[in-house]
């Protein structure tokens, strides 16, 4: 069956690494402690500060050492979802500021817009909130990209390298998952979809070994050829 829809990853994929580690992780670093205590008694962030004690197993964690962990977890990079949620609220305000735009590669933006217009459906799923992916592409460095998608999934669905997470979006999405084309740059992530029955792509963007890769790859979005996948 032929391709209708694109599933694509964030960070390696449409958009490089080192936006993300050397300007959006920083600013949620520098950002966090004085938005938390500014925002704590705000119904939304004082049930992510809870969700932090819930995740830590920690139920009187304080607000200062829930800071701490959300600092740590940032440092580590952890996909941990109330830290997700976080990072999405505090990115706004870099974005509306004009402090960054979204990186998003020319051949991705390029890619994305001529899919769309040839009628595939296109949707992320990355770790990053939903929230803060609309930010991402809202405010790219190629303009406004959120109408080119139908809808985002993040880790609320589950896991990126849980093949059960795949099957939750093939449902959401209700199209046969072999007809769903999920672009990544992390072999565990394509593992998990590919085992849930969609078909792979592998973004091979920054020096990756290929050594033992089985899903088919390339070097950007330009070289994805549809149609032979
Ligand atoms: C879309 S927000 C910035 C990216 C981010 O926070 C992240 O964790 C990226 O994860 P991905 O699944 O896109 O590799
Ligand atoms: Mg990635």
């Amino acid at each position: 069956m032929s391709i209708q829809v694109i599933l694509t990853d964030i960070e390696g994929t449409t958009t490089s690494l080192s936006f993300v580690k050397d300007v959006l992780f920083p600013y949620a670093d520098q950002q966090m402690h004085d938005f938390v205590v500014a925002h704590r008694q705000d119904p939304v962030v004082a049930k992510l500060i809870d969700d932090v004690r819930l995740e830590t197993g920690n139920a009187v964690l304080s607000l200062a050492q829930a800071i701490a962990q959300l600092r740590q977890w940032i440092a580590e990079d952890k996909k941990v979802t109330p830290l997700k949620a976080l990072q999405g609220l505090l990115w706004e305000a870099g974005y509306r500021q004009g402090d960054f735009t979204g990186h998003v590669y020319a051949d991705a933006a390029r890619q994305l817009q001529a899919w769309h217009q040839r009628g595939l459906a296109l949707y992320v799923y990355s770790s990053g909130s939903v929230y803060a992916q609309k930010l991402l592409f809202g405010y790219s460095d190629a303009g406004d990209l959120t109408p080119l998608f139908s809808g985002y999934f993040d880790t609320q669905i589950g896991h990126k390298r849980d093949a059960a997470a795949y099957q939750r979006i093939v449902e959401a999405i209700g199209v046969p998952a072999s007809t769903i084309l999920f672009l990544s740059d992390i072999r565990e992530e394509l593992d998990a979809a590919q085992q849930a029955g969609l078909k792979t792509c592998c973004l091979v963007r920054e020096n990756q070994s290929v050594e033992g890769l089985v899903h088919p790859w390339v070097v950007d979005f330009d070289a994805i050829a549809i149609d032979a996948l």
